[in-house]
């Protein structure tokens, strides 16, 4: 188990984690969801103790990282992918690894078979692809044999296949009771992946949800209509009190009705349908509409910053999903946490 309470980092001005408080479960894949920049990297930094907090606490089990006597036995972690020492063969990488943290050779092998690497093991990792890389940066992660596992980004760069893999592998860890938390910019991996979310905006919580709830709460159902008579079909809707939009192929999409009432009422009226068909919009649609504002402030961190003076407030651009959070304020489910 993971817990953080308040964490929070400053970069000078800059707040890159404003006072996380929650907890990664064991037997459960967390997926930990934002933007590029949101903060998923420094937190989970601050999680193995690379980067010391501004204020507030992460515990592992428990404990906080620098009291854990072997980080690797509880803790394993894919950060950098590439941060692999070139000149090494991945066998020795691992062995190196395992030697300095009293773990044994035996396991080297054992990493090495579980990631698919045993035919290149005496190879060096520099000329090892993407996704060679990735599978050797878990195999490290594993080495220890950790209840505990944490991977940021670990899809970044691989293909269809290497995607699947990973996920399997991750679902597989948090099947035998271990806690796995893996970071994600991407909604679709990690509606497929992970059986919780936690996520996060320009470095505040939110929401932490089970991703069932999540779906539920987030993806928009309606009905579509299409008819070759929209301008009565509009009024019809109208005067029902039925709740409609159109979409930009002339359809419409209606809200808190179903396709069989739709139906009836439109037999009623005696209008033509081409369609009446159930939809529900999918996550990541939810999500573009949920970063649409973080579309202007990734421009404008692509572009020209504004400076921030020292005691001088700074107009910033809505925070990735600060309008939802507004609305919903963190979203917590499970056990009833309020923020
Ligand atoms: N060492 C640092 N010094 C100054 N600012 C930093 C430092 N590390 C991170 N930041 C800033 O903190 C914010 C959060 O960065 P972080 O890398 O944690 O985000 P992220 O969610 O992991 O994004 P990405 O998916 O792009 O890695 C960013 O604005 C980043 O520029």
């Amino acid at each position: 188990m993971i817990e953080l309470q308040g964490l929070t980092k400053r970069f000078g001005e800059k707040v890159a984690v404003d006072h996380l408080t929650f907890t990664v479960r064991p037997g459960i894949v967390t997926g930990f969801l934002g933007p590029n920049g949101a903060g998923k990297s420094t937190t989970m930094r601050m999680m193995l103790g690379l980067d010391n907090p501004t204020a507030g606490d992460v515990r592992i089990d428990g404990k906080r990282y620098a009291e854990l006597k072997e980080p690797l036995k509880e803790i394993g972690a894919l950060l950098d992918a590439q941060a692999v020492h070139g000149g090494r063969t991945a066998y020795n990488h691992l062995l190196c690894l395992a030697q300095a943290n009293r773990i044994p050779r035996s396991r080297v092998g054992e990493v090495l078979e579980a990631v698919g690497l045993t035919p290149v093991a005496r190879k060096r990792p520099k000329g090892f692809s993407l996704g060679m890389g990735q599978r050797l940066g878990i195999a490290a992660a594993l080495l220890g044999d950790p209840r505990i596992l944490m991977f940021d980004e670990p899809v970044n760069g691989l293909d269809p296949e290497g995607i699947r893999w990973i996920r399997n592998l991750m679902q597989s860890l948090a099947a035998q009771g271990r806690t796995v938390f893996v970071s994600s910019h991407l909604m679709s991996e990690m509606a497929l992946t992970a059986e919780h979310l936690v996520v996060i905006g320009q470095g505040k919580l939110l929401a932490d949800t089970s991703m069932a709830d999540f779906i539920a709460r987030n993806s928009r159902s309606f009905v579509r209509v299409r008819t070759p008579e929209p301008e009565r079909m509009r009024d019809v809707l109208a005067a029902a009190g039925i709740e409609a939009r159109t979409a930009g192929d002339g359809s419409f999409e209606v809200t808190g009705s179903t396709a069989a009432d739709l139906g009836e009422l439109a037999a009623r009226e005696r209008l033509v349908l081409h369609e009446l068909s159930p939809q529900q919009a999918s996550l990541e649609e939810a999500f573009m509409g949920l970063t649409a504002q973080a579309v202007e402030y990734h421009a404008r961190e692509a572009g020209e910053p504004p400076t921030p003076t020292a005691g001088a407030p700074v107009e910033q651009a809505p925070a990735w999903g600060e309008q939802w959070r507004r609305e919903h304020g963190p979203e917590r489910s499970g056990d009833g946490e309020g923020v």
